[in-house]
């Protein structure tokens, strides 16, 4: 009997990218999910997996005016935050508990993701977010320990940058093409996104890898005299 996708991402949940991009490997599936390298986590040690929850955002055409009072920029601000950040409706009004968000702007340097909406998110239950874009208030990002992956770091706002083009649509992210309800997987070594339709295939490869690697580091550290850790024993 197939899988629910609940039970395909408590398993993809146990296993490493590494594990999880050589089951695509078995599958013929090579570097089919593999973003660029560009996209990083904002600090080491951030791992989550999830289903894909994506927006687009595309260029505004219309330019900052110069204001002459804070309430003026304030308005404007405004204005431009409603395009940019139209998604924010459809994300609240929706059970996004275990979902990434992923958004596709097109490398642009605009920091949709910050201290303050990362903390939002990870209100709502989701796994964590991704940007082919920007990502700033990185000091308060890591103190608060949000789940951002990024392609560029950046102090700018992406309001007046960029507009929304469209939620839960198929996008392109990193180089790779995203549907909504895809499996988003990210480690230190990267982000890997799994075809819903083949996950449960990837998933019985990547198991039997990770088997298999735990086995042959356990036995390295009984020589090394390390004591076993965690990473021993993900399944
Ligand atoms: O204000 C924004 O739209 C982006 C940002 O800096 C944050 O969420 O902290
Ligand atoms: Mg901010």
């Amino acid at each position: 009997m197939a899988k629910s996708r609940e039970e395909i991402l408590a398993e993809i949940k146990k296993c490493r990218a590494a594990d999880l991009s050589d089951g695509m490997d078995a599958l013929g599936l090579v570097n089919k999910g593999s973003m660029s390298t560009e996209m990083r986590p904002i600090r080491p040690g951030i791992s989550f997996a999830g289903y894909a929850w994506t927006v687009r955002l595309v260029p505004d055409t219309r330019t900052h005016k110069p204001c002459e009072t804070v309430e003026e920029y304030i308005q404007q601000k405004n204005d431009f935050c409603s395009d940019a950040y139209s998604f924010m409706k459809e994300l609240k009004a929706q059970d996004v508990t275990d979902h990434v968000l992923v958004i596709d702007m097109d490398g642009y340097p605009g920091g949709v993701l910050g201290s303050e909406n990362m903390m939002n998110f990870h209100i709502m239950g989701m796994a964590g977010a991704i940007v082919d874009g920007g990502c700033r208030d990185s000091y308060e990002c890591n103190l608060q320990k949000v789940n951002a992956f990024s392609t560029k770091r950046t102090f700018h706002h992406v309001t007046g940058r960029m507009k929304g083009d469209g939620v839960n649509v198929p996008v392109s992210c990193a180089g790779v093409t995203v549907e909504p309800g895809d499996y988003v997987v990210a480690d230190d070594d990267g982000v890997l996104v799994i075809p819903q339709e083949r996950a449960e295939e990837v998933v019985k490869f990547a198991q039997a890898i990770l088997k298999d690697d735990q086995e042959a580091r356990k036995s390295h550290y009984e020589s090394l005299g390390y004591q076993p850790d965690e990473t021993l024993k993900r399944i």
